[in-house]
């Protein structure tokens, strides 16, 4: 929690991710050879005996050799592991039994058969399967993993919010994993009413889960997967203060307690090693955080591989050595100095521990990466619409935070659906991240969210966020969560509507590209078939009590206070007509896009089609904002309509002053939709542009 006046109180543990406020050691107390004792009484064990040497001011011995506890391995950094073949001397005990036990046994190329032919062999001759369950602790032995899991973890209310008297409006239930976010809005008559907004995720965690709980939850099953040449990442993304930093700081250390434990274990004697690295995005633009934040520089060879240049990595045996290194790099973290909260993050932090291991046992050869875990604290998510209160320095970090968080939900939405092209190149940090979007990966995204009145909106457009990076997936929650309205449905005032659909917006994307006769839906007909269009046309139909739902996410608005008197104007459920809507576009986009670079005359080059999608795709969610913008200063102005009204009711009133009012309203309206209408156009503009390639240069 904030401590008093709103600022970070920075507790003995926190430091991970940090910024320089944490800067300076001296909250841990070593024990030799036998771990470290936090002053608040965990411990880390040190998996090795020996001490390793102390890291300071980015001094570490470069090119150590391989058997001290550290080792920097400098220069370039080849991001693409993801190549990696496993080294011909694998058939060691071990492995195989690991990769069935994890479930990650089948994920070796078809091409490798030699590889697959001697870890039979190993599994049959050398490593009897009950030897190895008596090696392997009970939580090792985890089930496969989904391939994207998004976890949602919600704050306690903290001392600033409480003085404030802000109420926590999120409610969880028990071992549920769905949220109801309460949201108190204002009729136009100015009574108060409440929106329920209701969502499901893979896991909903509440303010009394622990750090050690959420680890459980998100990285631990992810890690021995790594051991065989998985890619694993994990993201924390929300508002600035909603718990990013205090729920991304302790997993790191977590996890590499659990993999120097694999690799001095079941995996002894195989030559794997471990590497961490740090460094952060701001500004679009690379720097180190184990080196003074030197600027790095990112290139891609030939067969695109991505490499960071100058990243320096070490390689490092023990807890002990990562906790400093994390220490050193999060206290170079850059915070930034405007807006509301000066201590907020305004820079993606990424910290990866790559798993290596030796070729041959040769230590001159350089290792061979193997698999890699990556923790990325994103920049507060708020900061993407920081375009135009602050300077110009502030406006262009804004919009580059703004681009790599949509860029980064487009990735993991297509990764999730399996989708052959992954729009990586949207921005610096999915390119950096490339390599965990191809081939065998596990992604796992924690959206952090504040229970307070006041972050309301914050609150719903994190959810939002979260929600369309899996709603559409295949195994995603779009279908299990249909049950899930039926309750709800029961428990309002009045039917739903007929035309209420009950579509998972993935049937709906097949229901359009089917009826196309082309392999794609013409523009019209994408139009036309929108669903929420549909709802949109009806919206003034609407009654108090009603209910809308779409495949996850429920509309119930209960009345606070009745008989005001714009009862009868239709207020619009922005949350479902967000929802089901944004995601079925977007996917119906990227299809168009898709579709129309597989045929034309004149072949896009894949940067061109990137830049194409991520343009339209940030263009149509600007429209889709300054639409929900008209649409709030447009009830603004009808109170502003109906007090002048009123008082020009009253007798003796001022026909000076309520022409003069109506004149500006009225000059306020107009402008509003003339601006929306210009925005449309240009958006329809694009969107046809892109169409008429399509047709002209069709068969
Ligand atoms: N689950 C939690 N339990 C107790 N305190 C929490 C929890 N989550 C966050 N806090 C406290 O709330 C405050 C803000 O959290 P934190 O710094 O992690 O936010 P953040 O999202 O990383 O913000 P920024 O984007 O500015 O870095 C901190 O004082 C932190 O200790």
């Amino acid at each position: 929690m904030n401590g008093g006046g709103g600022r970070r109180r920075y507790s003995s543990e926190q430091f991970l991710f940090d910024g320089p406020a944490n800067a300076g050691a001296g909250r841990w107390a070593q024990q030799r050879g036998g771990g470290v004792r936090r002053r608040d009484g965990e411990i880390f064990v040190s998996v090795e005996p020996a001490t390793p040497a102390r890291l300071r001011g980015g001094d570490a011995p470069a090119g150590e050799s391989p058997g001290k506890m550290q080792q920097l391995s400098p220069g370039l950094l080849d991001l693409h592991a993801f190549d990696t073949e496993l080294i011909p001397d694998f058939q060691v005990p071990g492995m195989y039994a690991a990769s069935q036990k994890f479930g990650y046994g089948e994920v070796l190329d078809d091409s490798d058969m030699s590889f697959a032919q001697n870890k039979q062999m190993s599994k049959s001759t050398i490593f009897p399967e009950n030897n190895y369950l008596r090696a392997f602790p009970e939580k090792e032995k985890t089930a496969p993993v989904a391939k994207i899991k998004v976890v949602v973890r919600k704050r306690p209310l903290n001392k600033k919010e409480i003085s404030k008297k802000e109420e926590d409006i999120i409610d969880i239930e028990q071992r549920s994993n769905s949220l109801t976010v309460h949201e108190t809005k204002l009729k136009v008559d100015l009574t108060e009413y409440v929106e329920r907004h209701e969502f499901v995720f893979d896991a909903v965690l509440d303010e009394d889960v622990s750090n050690d709980e959420v680890y459980r939850e998100t990285v631990e099953p992810v890690v021995p997967a790594i051991f065989n040449r998985t890619k694993a990442t994990c993201f924390a993304y929300g508002q600035t203060g909603s718990g990013k930093t205090y729920t991304m700081r302790p997993l790191p250390l977590k996890a590499s307690q659990d993999i120097l434990r694999l690799m001095h274990h079941a995996y002894r004697n195989q030559g794997f090693q471990l590497f961490v690295s740090f460094f952060e995005i701001y500004g679009g633009k690379l720097f180190d955080l184990l080196n003074d934040r030197s600027k790095l520089c990112m290139r891609e060879d030939g067969k695109q591989k991505v490499c960071i240049v100058g990243l320096q990595e070490y390689r490092v045996s023990d807890v002990e050595t990562i906790k400093e290194l994390i220490e050193k790099g999060s206290a170079t973290r850059s915070t930034g100095t405007t807006g509301a909260n000066e201590e907020s993050s305004r820079s993606h932090a990424i910290l990866q521990l790559a798993i290596k291991r030796r070729v041959d046992g040769n230590d001159s050869k350089p290792p061979r990466p193997v698999g890699k875990l990556s923790f990325i604290d994103l920049a507060g998510s708020e900061r993407g619409a920081d375009t135009t209160d602050n300077d110009k320095q502030t406006r262009i970090e804004g919009a580059e935070i703004n681009k790599s968080l949509l860029a980064l939900k487009e990735c993991i939405r297509a990764l999730d659906n399996d989708q052959t092209h992954i729009p990586f190149r949207g921005s610096k940090l999915t390119e950096v991240l490339r390599d965990s979007f191809i081939g065998d990966s596990r992604t796992v995204m924690i959206s952090c969210i504040s229970p307070s009145s006041g972050s309301c909106e914050h609150t719903l457009n994190t959810l939002r966020y979260a929600d369309r990076v899996k709603s559409l997936s295949k195994g995603g929650n779009a279908k299990k969560d249909v049950p899930l309205a039926a309750p709800l449905r029961e428990s309002c005032h009045s039917p739903l509507p007929s035309f209420v659909p009950s579509f998972s917006a993935s049937e709906v994307i097949n229901d359009i590209t089917e009826r196309s006769n082309f392999g794609w839906p013409k523009q019209q007909q994408f139009v036309k078939q929108q669903p929420a269009l549909a709802f949109a046309d009806r919206m003034p139909k609407l009654k108090e009590g009603v209910e809308f739902s779409s495949s996850n996410d429920v509309y119930v608005k209960e009345q606070r206070s009745k008989g005001g008197m714009a009862s009868n104007i239709a207020e619009v459920p922005d949350i479902m007509y967000q929802q089901g809507r944004q995601a079925v576009r977007k996917t119906v986009l990227e299809n168009n896009m898709r579709d129309s670079i597989a045929y034309p005359a004149r072949r896009a080059q894949p940067d061109e089609e990137d830049e194409h999608l991520n343009d339209l795709l940030q263009e149509e969610e600007d429209l889709v904002n300054a639409h929900r913008k008209q649409l709030e200063e447009t009830l603004d102005i009808l109170r502003e309509e109906m007090n002048i009204l009123d008082e020009a009711d009253q007798p003796g009133n001022q026909l000076d002053d309520y022409v003069a009012r109506l004149s500006s309203i009225l000059s306020q309206k107009a402008a509003g939709i003339v601006d929306l209408k210009s925005r449309l156009e240009q958006f329809q503009r694009r969107l046809n542009e892109n169409n008429v390639l399509l047709y002209a240069e069709s068969p």
